[in-house]
């Protein structure tokens, strides 16, 4: 294949990867957290990365350009459970925080809604069933209700009541809504600033904030002939469907993530 060509789509593993590899010194790698690389769990305090993936992002990332988290987790969660890590970036809060030389840089805009973020929260704990998990994540607060989906619809009110009152925006996600102050920042907008010396990216995502991460890679693709982008889903029950069909490869689970990108190391680095 020669090195300027982007394979047709729909796209095959084999040509994804026999690409990457032509172009690995210019390619970048981007993950989302939640369902991605960790399982989703009814607590999400108790969510962990799969055992794997620490150790395969590490080895990616002295393999390709760069490897990179992009989150609606605070950085401070994301540093929690990826200490060891030297080699990958993190943008939480879905880019108005970034871990940049030992430091969280936050997007100064969105600084001033600090004070509304934590009264929305204890709001949601007074005035939310008790069955609703609420999340303070300082620059965002989220709903979640996996443990009691028949809430759903209440909760979805609510918080576009609170969205409409305070001029926030929201977000939703597998079984949560999520109140963000109005500042323009989303997953789109990181990766479309990630990709911009880029000769390939791949993101891996699984929810609705990470379809503006797909586009982004489109987008690239339309004005730039020479740009490679790979799409790629991971299947779940609630927003699978509508994330693959976003996506040029699905993936079954966070575990099937871990042992595509061992296999795609193996390519990579093959003579
Ligand atoms: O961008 P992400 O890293 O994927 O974050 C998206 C949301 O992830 C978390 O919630 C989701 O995962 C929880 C743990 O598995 C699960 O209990 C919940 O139902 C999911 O929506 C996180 O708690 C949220 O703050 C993020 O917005």
């Amino acid at each position: 294949m020669a090195e300027t060509l982007r394979p047709n789509r729909p796209l095959s593993v084999a040509d994804a990867w026999a690409v990457t590899a032509q172009r690995a010194a210019e390619t970048t790698f981007f993950f989302d957290f939640d369902g991605v690389l960790s399982p989703v769990t009814d607590d999400p305090d108790a969510s962990q990365p799969v055992d794997a993936v620490p150790g395969v992002l590490e080895q990616l990332a002295t393999t390709v350009r760069r490897v990179a988290i992009v989150s609606a987790r605070p950085v401070s969660f994301l540093r929690s459970r990826f200490a060891s890590l030297e080699r990958v970036d993190l943008y939480g809060l879905y880019g108005l925080e970034v871990w940049h030389e030992g430091e969280v840089v936050t997007e100064p805009a969105a600084l001033p809604w600090i004070p509304a973020m934590n009264d929305l929260a204890e709001r949601a704990r007074a005035e939310l069933p008790g069955q609703i998990l609420v999340e303070f994540k300082r620059l965002s607060v989220a709903l979640h209700y996996r443990t009691a989906p028949q809430l759903a619809d209440e909760v979805t009110r609510w918080g576009h009541e609170q969205a409409e009152e305070l001029g926030l925006k929201i977000q939703g996600g597998r079984m949560v809504v999520e109140l963000k102050p109005p500042v323009d920042q989303d997953k789109g907008m990181v990766i479309t600033e990630g990709v911009r010396n880029a000769g390939c990216a791949w993101y891996f995502g699984d929810d609705m904030s990470d379809i503006k991460a797909f586009d982004a890679l489109r987008a690239r693709e339309a004005v730039d002939p020479g740009f490679f982008g790979v799409a790629v889903a991971v299947a779940n029950p609630e927003t699978g469907a509508e994330v693959s069909s976003a996506a040029d490869l699905t993936l079954d689970s966070p575990d099937a993530v871990a042992e595509f990108l061992t296999d795609g190391l193996r390519r990579l680095q093959a003579p």
